[in-house]
């Protein structure tokens, strides 16, 4: 069963379409909107190998005029050059105002084709199809692009919505394990700061560590759920200049861990499950939450394979000194999002370097 969220913002408004099965359909999603013929069709070779006919083929068939680029995949490509040479084929192919970047992939292409498409020509029209579960769930909707500093994570970037995000949840199948784990940090969060219903319902599955332990119509619900959590977050606040804070649950240690580990090694949900644990600690620590929640939520990240400890090889004053480079970080304050209840968070600022180094100092792989 298919089912449409939408996205309605001050400046623009768009459909989420979850539709398994039908990823053979994406080109007939686009007619309605107006786009201009051409369409650059931003990949990496491993999911392009997958699924990058039948997307081309589709968009073809809708009356399009098709080209694409690959990006080596990984978070170490998510920089300034990668956009530069996708600014230099966008050039080759003459693309238009009217034309139309198309993120195939995770969260990697998909951040990187938006800030494209929000720079080239001043902004073009940009469509997400997500192929990984994290971005499914998360980085596919909500208008957050860009890539990555050396020293910081997504330190560039801009805020430009999407047309389209169209998901078939399908294409899961083919994603390594290790990718879908990293997807489930992300919905783990959306239980925790927004939705106890799912929350619950992640607590009702025995297992959350791969597709093949889920049956595909909770798997749908939880998409569904996710998505739904994000634009209601978003749709309040799309610039970040208040509630949508709260999507950055795990965010403020779990960046600091990414850059700090060079963008190698660990993935993007890993570091957020780790930030995670950590936050859900110093909530404790502050008596802002209940060690048994803690343990309920560090289940979930236990359930789904996912970290909630870090290589002892980073030393606790680079990670406090790092945070500094966090987005949230406001007159010099560095801000955390803190669990208050299963579902509910705050963000609070002046955490001091004490508590957060115990905590980190508590969670470190001996
Ligand atoms: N913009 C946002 O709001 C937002 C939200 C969350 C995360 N992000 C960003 O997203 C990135 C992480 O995204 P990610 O976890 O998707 O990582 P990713 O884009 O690196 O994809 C993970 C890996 O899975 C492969 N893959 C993806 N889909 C596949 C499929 N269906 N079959 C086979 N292989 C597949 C990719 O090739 C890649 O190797 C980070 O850079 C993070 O900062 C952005
Ligand atoms: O959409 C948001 O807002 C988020 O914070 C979602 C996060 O999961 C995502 O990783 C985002 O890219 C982090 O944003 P940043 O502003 O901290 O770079
Ligand atoms: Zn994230």
């Amino acid at each position: 069963m298919s089912s449409i969220i939408d996205v309605t913002l001050p400046h623009t408004s768009y459909n989420i379409v979850i539709s398994p099965n039908t990823l053979e359909d994406v080109g007939n999603h686009l007619t309605s909107l107006q786009l201009g013929k051409k369409i650059l069709v931003i990949s990496n070779p491993e999911v392009f190998n997958h699924y990058g006919e039948t997307v081309i083929n589709s968009l073809n068939k809708a009356g399009f005029k098709v080209f694409y680029h690959l990006i080596p995949a990984g978070e170490t490509y998510k920089t300034l050059e990668s956009i530069s040479q996708v600014y230099d084929v966008a050039l080759k192919h003459r693309l238009e105002r009217s034309s139309t970047l198309l993120a195939l992939g995770g969260g990697v292409i998909g951040d990187m084709t938006g800030f494209a498409a929000a720079t080239w020509l001043r902004g073009i029209n940009f469509v997400q199809v997500p192929t990984s579960l994290l971005a499914m769930v998360d980085a596919s909707m909500g208008g957050k692009t860009g890539v990555n500093h050396p020293q910081g994570k997504n330190l560039i970037g801009a805020f430009y919505q999407p047309r389209l995000v169209f998901i078939d949840p399908m294409v899961l199948k083919t994603l390594p394990i290790r990718e879908f784990r990293a997807g489930m940090a992300e919905v783990i969060k959306y239980g925790v700061i927004w939705d106890q219903d799912l929350f619950q319902q992640l607590e009702a599955e025995k297992k959350l560590d791969s597709l093949e332990n889920i049956d595909l119509e909770v798997m749908d619900k939880i998409i569904t759920k996710s998505c739904q959590a994000k634009v209601d977050v978003v749709s309040q606040d799309e610039k970040e200049a208040g509630i949508r804070a709260i999507l950055n649950y795990g965010h403020t240690i779990g960046h600091a861990l990414e850059s700090l580990t060079g963008y190698s090694q660990i993935n993007h949900g890993e570091a957020v499950a780790i930030g995670m644990a950590v936050a859900g600690k110093i909530a404790v620590k502050l008596g802002m939450w209940q060690e048994g929640k803690t343990e309920r939520q560090d289940n979930l990240i236990k359930k789904a394979a996912l970290p909630s400890t870090f290589d002892n090889k980073l030393k606790s004053p680079e990670i406090l000194d790092s945070l500094q480079l966090d987005k949230k970080v406001k007159a010099g304050k560095v801000r955390f999002i803190l669990p208050t209840d299963i579902g509910q968070v705050e963000i609070r600022e002046s955490i001091s370097s004490e508590v957060i180094t115990t905590v980190l100092e508590e969670i470190k792989i001996k």
